[in-house]
């Protein structure tokens, strides 16, 4: 038997929709995986009674059946669903590392990527791997058909996640079909600014690189509350803020320093919208571990 913890991820990082992931130094699912003639799978954990155990609409049966490796799964959920932190990606990545390990299938890191992203199309209607690209890799990633493209980057982040559940799927409806050349020519200078930041580990650099007029506006349109809050990080000294992944959490990039007084400000603005939420104070970090 093996165990695997697989951080949780914010993907898109505003410029970078369905093409930038982050994995985060915390909350992870931790994911036990023993090769068995037939998957099982059972859930504990934060939110883990609104997750199906049933291997055909669960992310883990579905990379099980990617990698045709049957496995008894237990997974413990430290990231709750549909909360724009890549549960969905966290319990496939581990899943994936786990098999990978178990029947010692000799997958790099990188060829289990499309294997994880499997489970996502199973959630989500697409097999987008900017989730689980983060969760398995560690770091900075940009995923692209030609694959991943890694960076060790360790940037402080404040993650605050209301008690409001998006699910991607509903998310992914209202991204706008087409953007004006002017909005893509933006896009595109912020996201060059990130990825240098990333490389530079350069906190300011990051913040203005998550700045995005495209798909951003729309989901933030969600989110009760959401220009207040990110107006409340900007404030207490954030580099930059934006939607997590298909929200509702909310991402701000920041100096080390800063982390407490941003997560102090985030939470109490949504406590002001009468929206209970969590903040982790967090940075960019490792990818799935093996125990
Ligand atoms: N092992 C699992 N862990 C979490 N969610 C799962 C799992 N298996 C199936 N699901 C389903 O996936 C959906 C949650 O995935 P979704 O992509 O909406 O949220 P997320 O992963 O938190 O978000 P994001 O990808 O925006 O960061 C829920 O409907 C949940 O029941
Ligand atoms: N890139 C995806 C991430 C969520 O899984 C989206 O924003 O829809």
């Amino acid at each position: 038997m093996v165990t695997v913890r697989a951080p949780a991820t914010s993907a898109n990082l505003g410029s970078g929709f369905d093409v930038f992931g982050a994995a985060l130094s915390k909350p992870a699912d931790v994911v036990r995986v023993e090769p068995a003639e037939a998957t099982t799978i059972e859930m504990a954990g934060a939110g883990s009674e609104f997750i199906p155990e049933d291997p055909e609409k669960n992310v883990a049966g579905a990379v099980a059946k990617a990698l045709e490796s049957p496995a008894t799964i237990r997974i413990d959920k430290g990231v709750r669903p549909s909360s724009g932190l890549g549960s969905s990606a966290a319990s496939a990545a581990a899943v994936a590392v786990g098999i990978n390990a178990a029947y010692d299938l000799g997958y790099s890191r990188e060829e289990l990527v499309p294997y994880a992203a499997e489970g996502e199309a199973l959630v989500s209607g697409e097999a987008h791997a900017d989730n689980v690209a983060p969760s398995i890799m560690g770091g900075f990633t940009i995923a692209t058909p030609e694959g991943v493209t890694q960076v060790d980057a360790s940037i402080p982040l404040v993650v605050c996640l209301p008690e409001i559940v998006i699910s991607t799927r509903d998310a992914r409806r209202v991204v706008p079909r087409s953007a004006q050349v002017s909005q893509i020519v933006e896009c595109v200078g912020r996201a060059a600014t990130l990825v240098a930041g990333m490389f530079r580990d350069d906190p300011d650099l990051v913040g203005q690189g998550m700045e995005d007029g495209i798909v951003t506006p729309a989901r933030a349109d969600l989110i009760d509350g959401y220009a207040d809050v990110r107006e409340a990080a900007l404030e207490a000294g954030a580099t930059g803020v934006t939607v997590s992944g298909a929200g509702p959490a909310i991402i701000a990039a920041c100096e080390e320093r800063r982390r407490k007084p941003i997560a102090s400000a985030m939470l109490d603005r949504f406590a002001g919208e009468g929206i209970e939420a969590r903040a982790y104070q967090t940075r960019v970090g490792r990818g799935a571990e093996l125990f």
